[in-house]
C-alpha cells in the first residue's frame, strides 16, 4: 500500500505504475534528501573551517603585531600619556610627526621647554643616516619626550594615538624631503607627502575634539615664479620638481579638509632651513663634510653662469615661526567628522628675507672651518632646482610677530660648532652609509 506521503505526492490515478513509480520516487527522494543533508553538513563544516581560519588569522595578526610592533600595550599607552601631559596653564598637547627629523626635533624641544605636552611620531626611514635620527631621538627622550616609532600611513596607529590622548594640536613635519631625490625615488614622495598626509588628515578629522593642524609646506611651491620677493598670493601652479608638486598638492588637500570638515589648518612654506642637527642631504651639510675631508664640492650655476641663491633660514627662526603658528592657529570646528562652522585656513612664508648665493655660502663655511674648499662649478642640471628663492614674510609678521634674526654668517657658525662637536674634525665616511645619493655631492654619515 502506498503510504500517506505517497498519496500526497502523486495524483490519485489508479494502477500499478502509480505504486511502482511512487516507490522509485520515494527512493530518489530519500537519496536526494540524504544528499541535500550531506551538502548541508559539508556547508556547515566549510563555514566552521572558514570561521576558524579567519579567527586564527586575526589572532596571528594581532599576536604578531603585539609581539613585533613597536607600539601598543599598557606600558606604551602610559608613556604616550605622560609625554602628552602639559606643565603650564593653558598648555597644548601636540602630536609632532617627523619628530626625529631636523625641524621636528627642534620644535619638539621648544614646545617641551615651555611646558607643552609633546608626543613624537617618526618612521626612522633610511633616506639619510638613521643613526643621526636615533641620536636626535635620544636627545628628545632625555627631555621627557616619547617618540612613537611608526608611519603616518598607519591609520590604526593614528587612531590609537587619538584614543589615548586628546591632542589639541598636530605639528605635521613628517615628509619625504629633498628636491633632487624626487627623480630617483618619486614614489616615496607620493607615499609620504600625499598618501601619508591624507591618512593623517582622516585621523584628525575623526578625532573628537579635532586638533588644529600646522604643517610643513615648502618654498619650492613657487617653482618657476620669478616675481621677487615671493609672497603667499603669488603663482604656485608651476612646480619645478615632484617634491614641489607634492607640497603644492598638500596645500590643496588640506584646503579641502578645512572646507569639508572644519579642520583648522596652517601651512608653512619653509625656505631652505639649516642649523645644528640638520639634514645631511642638504648642501651646507655635505659641503662642510667634503671641505673637512679635502674632497671637491659641486657648486651648481644657473643660466649664463649666474650664481644660484637661497633664502637660507636658521632653525631657531623657523622654530619661532612654528610656535607662533601653533599659538595663533584657532580651533577646528568639526566633531564626529562633521563641520560645525568655518575654521581658519592659513599659509605663511617662513624665510629669512635676504637671499645669499651658493658661492657665498661656501666662502662663509671656509672661514668657519678655516679650510679652503675645492669648488667644482657645474651647470645646474635639469633636476628640479630653481635659480633663487626669496621670502616676503610680512603675513607671518602680522599674524604672530615673525621676524627672523639670524643671518647666514651667524647661523653657519653655530652649525659648524655643532658639526665639529658631533662628528669631530676628522669624521670619516664609509661607502654606502648614505644610500640614496650617487653623485657624491651629499654627506654620508654614521
Ligand atoms: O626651501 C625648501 O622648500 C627646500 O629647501 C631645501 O632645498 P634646497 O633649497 O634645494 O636646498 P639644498 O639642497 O641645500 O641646496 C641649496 C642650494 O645649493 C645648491 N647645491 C646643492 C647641492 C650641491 O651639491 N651643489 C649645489 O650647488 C642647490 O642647487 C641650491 O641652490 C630642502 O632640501 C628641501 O627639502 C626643501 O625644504
Amino acid at each position: 500500500m502506498p503510504s500517506k506521503l505517497e498519496d500526497e505526492l502523486f495524483p490519485s490515478t489508479p494502477g500499478k505504475f502509480k505504486i511502482e513509480r511512487a516507490h522509485t520516487m520515494n527512493r530518489q527522494f530519500h537519496r536526494c534528501f540524504s544528499s541535500t543533508s550531506t551538502m548541508f553538513v559539508w556547508a556547515l563544516l566549510l563555514i566552521a573551517l572558514t570561521a576558524s581560519y579567519l579567527s586564527l588569522q586575526s589572532f596571528l595578526d594581532t599576536g604578531s603585531r603585539y609581539f613585533s610592533a613597536s607600539w601598543g600595550g599598557i606600558q606604551w599607552e602610559k608613556q604616550v600619556r605622560n609625554s602628552a601631559q602639559t606643565h603650564r596653564n593653558g598648555g597644548m598637547s601636540v602630536l609632532v610627526t617627523g619628530a626625529a627629523g631636523f625641524v621636528g626635533t627642534h620644535v619638539s624641544l621648544a614646545l617641551k621647554k615651555r611646558g607643552d605636552g609633546v608626543v613624537g611620531l617618526d618612521n626612522f626611514n633610511d633616506y639619510y643616516d638613521q643613526s643621526l635620527k636615533k641620536a636626535r631621538k635620544s636627545l628628545l627622550n632625555e627631555h621627557g619626550i616619547f617618540i612613537v616609532e611608526g608611519d603616518i600611513n598607519d591609520a590604526k596607529l593614528l587612531d590609537k594615538l587619538f584614543d589615548v590622548v586628546v591632542f589639541t594640536h598636530v605639528m605635521h613635519l613628517a615628509a619625504q624631503a629633498g628636491v633632487r631625490y624626487a627623480m630617483e625615488n618619486p614614489q616615496s614622495y607620493v607615499h609620504s607627502n600625499i598618501a601619508g598626509l591624507v591618512t593623517l588628515l582622516e585621523a584628525c578629522k575623526s578625532a573628537n575634539p579635532q586638533p588644529s593642524i600646522v604643517w610643513a609646506s615648502s618654498s619650492s611651491v613657487y617653482g618657476l615664479n620669478d616675481k621677487v620677493p615671493f609672497s603667499e598670493s603669488d603663482r604656485t601652479d608651476r612646480p619645478a620638481s615632484l617634491y614641489a608638486a607634492t607640497k603644492k598638492a598638500g596645500e590643496e588637500i588640506t584646503h579641502t579638509y578645512n572646507h569639508i570638515y572644519g579642520l583648522s589648518i596652517t601651512g608653512l612654506r619653509f625656505f631652505t632651513v639649516y642649523g645644528p642637527w640638520g639634514r645631511p642631504d642638504m648642501a651646507y651639510f655635505s659641503f662642510t663634510r667634503n671641505i673637512l675631508q679635502g674632497k671637491p664640492i659641486t657648486v651648481y650655476r644657473g643660466k649664463n653662469r649666474v650664481d644660484l641663491a637661497r633664502d637660507f633660514t636658521y632653525i631657531d627662526d623657523i622654530v619661532k615661526g612654528c610656535l607662533g603658528s601653533l599659538d595663533t592657529s584657532g580651533k577646528s570646528t568639526g566633531s564626529g567628522g562633521k563641520k560645525r562652522g568655518p575654521a581658519p585656513f592659513r599659509i605663511f612664508n617662513l624665510g629669512n628675507t635676504s637671499p645669499v648665493t651658493v658661492p657665498t655660502l661656501v666662502s662663509i663655511l671656509e672661514r668657519h672651518l678655516q679650510k679652503k674648499a675645492k669648488r667644482n662649478f657645474v651647470d645646474m642640471p635639469g633636476n628640479g632646482d630653481v635659480p633663487f628663492t626669496h621670502a616676503n614674510t610680512s603675513l607671518a609678521r602680522k599674524a604672530f610677530g615673525y621676524k627672523p634674526t639670524t643671518d647666514l654668517q651667524t647661523g653657519l657658525k653655530k652649525f659648524v660648532k655643532w658639526y665639529l662637536s658631533y662628528y669631530g674634525y676628522n669624521h670619516v665616511i664609509h661607502e654606502g652609509q648614505f644610500r640614496h645619493l650617487k653623485s657624491g655631492s651629499v654627506a654620508v654619515l654614521d
